[in-house]
């Protein structure tokens, strides 16, 4: 007996592994054992796996599906938030000059230091119920707001006891090098991230990724070399902050160290893009954050015209406070000009890419993993069409309905 069938839906429109989306209309998807057993035709699928034989199916008359989206690049887990900071940016200050006078990230640090873990831990849960709702079945979630060795690791176990609580699949990053602690010079601090924190991180086996912010008046580019050879060395992945306020060479970094991922990239030339394509490090784009700070957005169609598939992100913390992936494709598309499909296929099989899942998150196929949202939409496109509301409905993980509408 089939597990779940998801079945009559105006449209399964999903990524394949080269990246091209597929339209199946009046399609059905069927799981089994959390992967997917069946995609096509809803008369070819429910001849092999009839819904009323199944042990759970929804009827998606009029609905879209579309594989669980992934949101690569998110600082979830953190105590307190900074509304009243967004006011003050509203009225003119400046995120640079507010961090470099001991406010956004080291304000957060400070909230998160005096936090119980379990207190980070239910905050975290609640952040991942509003992604979950959106859509979002595979998150990545930074460290960073911590920047001594025992609050990062507090942070790193709070995700890690989340994770173990929600069905979302949480990537955890350590990003201990997220912004330089008071009274501290980079340098000395890059000394304590490489010779304390790496390796406590490592050998307590709390994270897959280590994540740099390689930006002026934070971590320079051999500082950032540091701590993610540091990394690489303890068997942790690199991803780097790059090239979001100024163009420092975050993202040649990026390229030289084979990166997972280069997340931000406001200021890339072409000669970046090129070099990143080259590599095969994945781009991240984030929306979300050049909305809520009113800058340019990052240029997609560089990315396009090289041929360089990007990913999106929400890039959900306090100074961008949204968990949605369903806002990140609105912002892509009414943002960043991106088509819809592209912008499908960034929230999904590209957004794996820059976590480096292999497993088939993000398409759905044969053999990959039963994640899958139904959106109250005719088609794939109507998402962004109708954007800034909440369109998906029912969200599938492993093959069982964690949320219905
Ligand atoms: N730019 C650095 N880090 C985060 C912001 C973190 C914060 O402001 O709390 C980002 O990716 O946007
Ligand atoms: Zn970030």
């Amino acid at each position: 007996m089939t597990d779940l069938v998801v079945h009559d839906a105006s449209q399964v429109a999903t990524p394949t592994d080269d990246s091209e989306l597929v339209v199946i209309e009046d399609g059905a998807v069927a799981i089994d054992d959390g992967v997917v057993t069946a995609v096509g035709p809803t008369e070819e699928v429910t001849r092999d796996h009839p819904p009323e034989n199944a042990t759970d199916a929804v009827d998606a008359t009029g609905k879209t599906v579309l594989p669980g989206f992934v949101d690569p690049h998110t600082h979830a887990v953190f105590a307190g938030d900074r509304a009243d900071e967004f006011s003050a940016k509203l009225d003119g200050a400046d995120y640079q000059d507010i961090l470099a006078e001991g406010g956004g990230i080291l304000r957060t640090v400070r909230a998160t230091r005096d936090a119980s873990r379990t207190r980070l831990v239910e905050n975290l849960l609640a952040q991942f119920d509003v992604m979950l709702a959106h859509g979002t079945t595979t998150v990545e979630v930074k460290s960073g707001y911590g920047l001594d060795a025992e609050t990062e690791v507090k942070m790193l176990e709070a995700i890690d006891e989340a994770a173990g609580r929600h069905p979302i699949d949480v990537v955890p990053t350590f990003m201990g090098a997220h912004a330089v602690p008071e009274d501290t010079s980079a340098d000395e601090y890059v000394d304590r991230v490489v010779d304390e924190q790496v390796p406590v991180v490592a050998e307590n086996d709390l994270a897959e990724f280590c994540d740099v912010f390689c930006e002026e008046g934070v971590f320079s580019v051999e500082q950032s070399r540091r701590v993610l050879e540091a990394g690489t060395e303890h068997g942790l992945k690199p991803k780097i902050h790059a090239d979001e306020f100024e163009r420092l060479g975050g993202a040649q970094l990026a390229a030289d160290v084979g990166a997972t991922s280069a997340d931000h990239l406001l200021q890339s030339t072409e000669a970046d893009v090129e070099a990143l394509g080259d590599a095969g490090v994945t781009p991240v784009l984030l929306p979300g954050t050049a909305f809520t700070l009113a800058t340019d957005y990052a240029d997609a169609s560089a990315f396009e015209a090289a041929d360089v598939p990007v990913a999106i992100a929400t890039d959900f913390n306090p100074n961008c406070y949204s968990q949605s992936m369903e806002f990140a494709i609105d912002l892509a598309c009414n943002g960043m000009r991106m088509t819809p499909a592209s912008a499908v296929r960034s929230a999904t099989v590209t957004a794996a890419n820059a976590i480096d899942r292999t497993d088939g998150t993000g398409t759905l196929r044969e053999g990959a993993l039963g994640d899958l949202v139904v959106a109250d939409v005719p088609d794939y496109e109507h998402l962004p069409y109708n954007f800034g509301v909440q369109n998906v409905q029912t969200v599938v993980k492993r093959g069982e309905v964690v949320r219905r509408d």
